[in-house]
């Protein structure tokens, strides 16, 4: 059997360029990953099962357009393999929230399926697979930190965070992203900055924060807990939200404003990154 994990993606700044001829929008954004996520569990069997366990599981259906199963399909038809798989997927983060679940998911099926059957996570197809799933898909195949342009889909690694407190908080709405980007007002505030990252990140902005506020307001009062949070040293929005992040300067302080976001009623993980 195999495991993978499916780390949240998080998005520590996201600038929307331009919309393109194909309804995609052209972005910069400085992708980091979380310790933790939901993770893929794979193995051969004698017919093909997919099930989904965890804390969020009733929020999605083992049925065939989950991003597993896609995924799963089209890498037994790139590679011709003929052998079915039983697969598990524990969802623990939340769905349709900016943190990369789905692709996240996908990404770990892609990598567990490569290990299972010998292929070389470096081998081209997987980035192509990955790429036609979704636009995050790729960034989190590859799970470092990087610099994403096009539709976040071209990746450049960059110098990471690794080891930083970070906390995610989700106030149980979610967001499509769909949407989020149909409601984006369409001006380009210019491309991500150079610097190291925390430097970069904190000069950049999520420009789908507003639009995303405005389809749903409470992002607004989960900004200002965690912008109000001792020991904090960036606070944003991630993807195209419901999902908040912060990084901390220690672990003491991260879990601090997580028991406030908890006493809020709020969805909390307390990690770091990666
Ligand atoms: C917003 C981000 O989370 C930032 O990391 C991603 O760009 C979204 O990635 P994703 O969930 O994998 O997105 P997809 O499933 O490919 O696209 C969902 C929808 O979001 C919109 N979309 C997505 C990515 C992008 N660069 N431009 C877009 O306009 C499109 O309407 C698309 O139909
Ligand atoms: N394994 C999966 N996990 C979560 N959502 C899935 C999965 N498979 C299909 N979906 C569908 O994909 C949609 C987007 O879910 P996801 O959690 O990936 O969004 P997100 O967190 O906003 O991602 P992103 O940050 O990439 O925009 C959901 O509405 C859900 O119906």
């Amino acid at each position: 059997m195999i495991t993978e994990r499916a780390p949240a993606k998080i998005n520590l700044a996201l600038h929307v360029r331009q919309r393109r001829p194909d309804g995609y929008h052209d972005i910069e954004t400085l992708f980091a990953f979380a310790a933790d996520g939901d993770v893929v569990t794979v193995e051969g069997a004698a017919r093909d099962r997919f099930a989904i366990v965890g804390p969020f599981a009733a929020g999605l259906d083992a049925e065939a357009d989950n991003l597993v199963t896609r995924a799963a399909r089209a890498f037994v038809e790139a590679f011709g393999i003929v052998a079915a798989h039983a697969i598990t997927l524990d969802k623990r983060l939340p769905i349709a929230s900016g943190i990369g679940g789905g692709s996240a998911d996908a990404a770990a099926t892609l990598r567990a399926l490569a290990r299972l059957h010998a292929v070389p996570l470096d081998d081209a197809r997987l980035y192509r697979i990955a790429a036609a799933l979704g636009a995050d898909v790729p960034a989190c195949l590859d799970g470092r930190t990087t610099l994403g342009t096009g539709k976040g889909d071209a990746l450049v690694a960059i110098d990471g965070l690794a080891g930083t407190p970070l906390l995610l908080v989700n106030p149980g709405v979610a967001v499509s992203t769909a949407a989020v980007f149909r409601t984006w007002d369409g001006v380009d505030r210019g491309g991500i900055g150079e610097g190291d990252l925390l430097a970069r990140a904190r000069a950049g902005r999520n420009d789908l924060e507003p639009p995303a506020l405005a389809l749903a307001p409470v992002i607004g009062a989960v900004r200002a807990v965690l912008d109000a949070a001792p020991g904090v040293l960036l606070s944003r929005m991630s993807g195209s939200g419901a999902t908040c992040f912060a990084l901390f300067d220690e672990a003491g302080a991260c879990a601090a404003a997580a028991a406030e976001a908890r006493a809020r009623g709020w969805w909390t993980l307390q990690t770091f990154l990666t």
